[in-house]
C-alpha cells in the first residue's frame, strides 16, 4: 500500500494549492443533492419544490434504517421526477436495490462491495462512486476500479453521519489535475463554507443537511447553493 503522505502535494510543494488552477475543459462545480436519512411519501413533493427553487446535477436516495422493499416503494415517484429533471438518480449502498429499480448508478463505502462487481451487475452506463475518506491511496484504487466518481470527506463537521476522515481541500485539486473522472466533496457543505472547496477543485458538492435542515427552507437553502456556483 502507497502511504498517503507520499501522494501529498502539499507535503512535496506547500505552493501547490495557492497555485491550483481548475482546467477550463472541467464542467464548473454542480450540486449533488442527498436525501435526507428518513423520507415520508410526501418527499417527493418536497424534492419537486426544491428542484425548482435551485438545479442539482444528481440526486441520492440515501436512507438508513429501512429495508430494500420499503426503500423500493418510495424510491419509485422520486426516480420518476429526477428522469422528468434530467438529474441523475443515484442509490446508495445496495447494487441490488440500484439494479431492481433501474437507478442511473450507485455510491459505494469502502465496506458496500466492489465497483468492478456492480459494474458487471448494472452495466457500461452506471454511474459508480466510491468513497475515499481523505485517502488518495483510496482514490486511485477506485479510479482503477472503474468509478465514475471518487467522494471525498468529511470535510466540515456534520451530524448527518458519524465520521472519522477530514481531508484538507488541496485533495481535489490534485484529484482533478491528476485524473479525468470528477471528484466529490461532501461532509457539512452549506453556502457559507462551499466556496473554497469549489476552489480547490470540486466537481461536484454533495449536501444534505444544509438543505433539508435549514430553518429558512429547502428552498431558500437551493438557491443559496445556486448563487453561490454562479447559477
Ligand atoms: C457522494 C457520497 N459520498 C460519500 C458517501 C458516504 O458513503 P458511505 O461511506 O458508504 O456512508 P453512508 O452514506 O452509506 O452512511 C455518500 N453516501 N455519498
Ligand atoms: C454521507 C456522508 N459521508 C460523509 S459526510 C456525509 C454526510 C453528508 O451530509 P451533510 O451534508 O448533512 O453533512
Ligand atoms: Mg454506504
Amino acid at each position: 500500500m502507497i502511504d498517503d503522505d507520499e501522494l501529498d502535494p502539499l507535503a512535496l510543494d506547500p505552493g501547490f494549492a495557492d497555485r491550483f488552477e481548475r482546467d477550463p475543459r472541467r464542467p464548473a462545480c454542480q450540486l449533488y443533492l442527498i436525501s435526507p436519512p428518513a423520507i415520508d411519501a410526501g418527499f417527493r413533493d418536497r424534492l419537486a419544490a426544491a428542484l425548482d427553487a435551485g438545479p442539482a446535477r444528481a440526486f441520492q436516495l440515501r436512507l438508513k434504517g429501512i429495508d430494500d422493499h420499503a426503500i423500493a416503494a418510495l424510491a419509485e415517484p422520486i426516480q420518476r421526477l429526477c428522469a422528468d429533471r434530467e438529474v441523475t438518480f443515484i442509490v446508495n449502498d445496495s447494487v441490488g436495490l440500484a439494479k431492481r429499480l433501474g437507478a442511473d448508478g450507485v455510491h459505494l463505502g469502502q465496506d458496500d462491495g466492489d465497483p468492478r462487481d456492480a459494474r458487471a451487475m448494472l452495466g457500461p452506463q452506471a454511474q459508480i462512486g466510491v468513497t475515499c475518506h481523505d485517502s488518495r491511496h483510496l482514490a486511485m484504487e477506485a479510479g482503477e476500479a472503474g468509478a465514475d466518481y471518487v467522494a471525498f470527506g468529511a470535510f466540515y463537521p456534520t451530524s448527518t453521519k458519524d465520521t472519522r476522515h477530514t481531508p484538507e481541500p488541496s485533495i481535489l485539486g490534485w484529484w482533478t489535475t491528476l485524473f479525468e473522472p470528477p471528484c466529490v466533496a461532501i461532509g457539512g457543505i452549506t453556502p457559507a463554507n462551499a466556496p473554497p472547496l469549489i476552489a480547490a477543485g470540486a466537481d461536484f458538492i454533495a449536501v444534505s443537511g444544509a438543505v433539508w435542515n435549514d430553518p429558512q427552507g429547502d428552498a431558500a437553502a437551493m438557491k443559496a447553493f445556486a448563487a453561490v456556483l454562479g447559477h
